[in-house]
């Protein structure tokens, strides 16, 4: 089985690009700089975990020299920022937060504090969400005077740099201003060498401090959406929508936790969906492809539990279609039918993976490995009563 999910399936891409485009218009991260209050820039380092006294710099000076190069946890220094005190919060929101996640109470917690010199840089790496309501992180980049050190990120393909050396030497002057950026836990990151002087960085780690999904604040891509639904044109005999999933998510042993941890994007598609009537569900995607059987496409709506079984003469979507309710969406073979056509509207991604391992029999016993992707499925009826599910038969297959 290969770990590139592919969709053979049917798409109607322009059809669906004002939905795509409603849903993923917000990069993943915001960045820029801030004048804040002198007071802010003082540093102190010290406490338990850092020799008991405490120093304390002014940051906002070029004269200022840096604590020693390396990191501190957040018991080994102080700040007087506090992020929900300043516009910061308003940023993060507005920058990096959709629809009715922009209102959501947010929690911010100071984490650490890292000082590069010359020639320090910090590999490429996604954070580690400490939590499963942790939804990114906010890093403050000190004015010291620094060359290099430029924080690049990368999702999906795209890459994205925000020098904070270069955008906070262009605000130099009588108010010290903050270099910032927040992204989700879920992009890649890393910081380049560090040319000249010290940067010194502040990292705070972002919650959702409530966990609900229940809201009725309209988010505005539901006009989009609603006003897709309304066209009748657009699915005439109604269809399924399906959205790969933008960020990661915890695995477990069901897929119940996954709606009311969905981040960016991902949430707005449910919350979308929930606001027109509509009734989005969380499925496993599983792609084989069979020696002799070819391409098999299945969606499972739950996390099949498949160790240890054993099966002769049956493929796994069929074994899922049999025990875990799947639904065969393609399929090369003639004697499997299809249940159901699907429209994918964003990519499916492997960013989310359950992994099964199981016994499969060819010529001979071995065992396999079964990736279901976790994507978001919403059905949608025909035009003017979108709410009512169509009922498909089988689709036979004609050779
Ligand atoms: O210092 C920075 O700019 C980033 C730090 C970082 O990525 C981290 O501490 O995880
Ligand atoms: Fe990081």
């Amino acid at each position: 089985m290969s770990s590139q999910p592919t969709h053979p399936t049917r798409t109607t891409p322009e059809v669906l690009k004002p939905l795509r485009d409603a849903i993923t218009h917000k990069p993943s991260f915001v960045s820029g700089t801030l004048p804040l209050d002198p007071q802010s820039f003082l540093l102190c380092h010290g406490g338990v975990g850092g020799g008991s006294a405490w120093h304390c710099l002014d940051l906002a000076y070029a004269s200022a020299e840096p604590v020693t190069a390396g990191k501190l946890d957040s018991s080994s220094f102080m700040t007087p920022i506090v992020p929900e005190r300043t516009a910061l919060i308003d940023l993060v929101r507005g920058g990096l937060l959709e629809g009715i996640d922009a209102t959501r109470p947010i929690k911010v917690e100071l984490y650490k504090l890292n000082v590069y010199s010359e020639g320090s840089f910090f590999k490429a790496h996604q954070d580690t969400p400490r939590s499963e309501s942790m939804f990114g992180s906010l890093v403050l980049v000190f004015p010291t005077p620094h060359k290099g050190g430029a924080l690049v990120l990368r999702e999906d393909e795209q890459e994205w740099t925000f020098d904070s050396a270069i955008a906070l030497a262009r605000q130099a002057g009588d108010t010290p201003s903050i270099g910032y950026i927040a992204f989700f836990s879920d992009v890649e990151h890393e910081v380049l060498r560090v040319e000249s002087g010290h940067r010194v960085t502040i990292t705070f780690n972002l919650y959702y401090a409530d966990i609900e999904t229940d809201s009725d604040a309209p988010a505005t891509p539901a006009l989009e959406a609603g006003t897709l639904l309304d066209d009748p044109t657009f699915l005439p005999d109604g269809g399924t929508l399906a959205f790969g999933m933008r960020h990661v998510y915890p695995i477990k042993d069901t897929l119940k936790h996954i709606p009311k941890l969905l981040k960016g994007s991902d949430a707005l598609v449910w919350r979308i969906s929930e606001q027109l009537g509509l009734t989005p569900q969380v499925y496993l995607h599983y792609q084989e492809k069979h020696m002799w059987h070819g391409m098999q496409l299945a969606l499972v709506p739950m996390v099949p539990k498949l160790d240890g079984d054993c099966y002769e003469d049956m493929t796994l979507v069929e074994r899922l279609r049999q025990d875990f309710d799947a639904i065969v969406i393609y399929s090369r073979s003639s004697w499997m039918d299809i249940d159901e056509r699907i429209n994918w509207v964003t990519k499916l991604r492997a960013l989310s993976r359950v992994k099964s391992p199981y016994m499969a029999y060819g010529n001979e016993a071995h065992f396999a490995c079964a990736y279901g992707d976790v994507c978001l499925i919403v059905r949608v009826g025909r035009p003017g009563s979108r709410t009512e599910i169509v009922k498909r038969q089988p689709e036979k297959r004609q050779f």
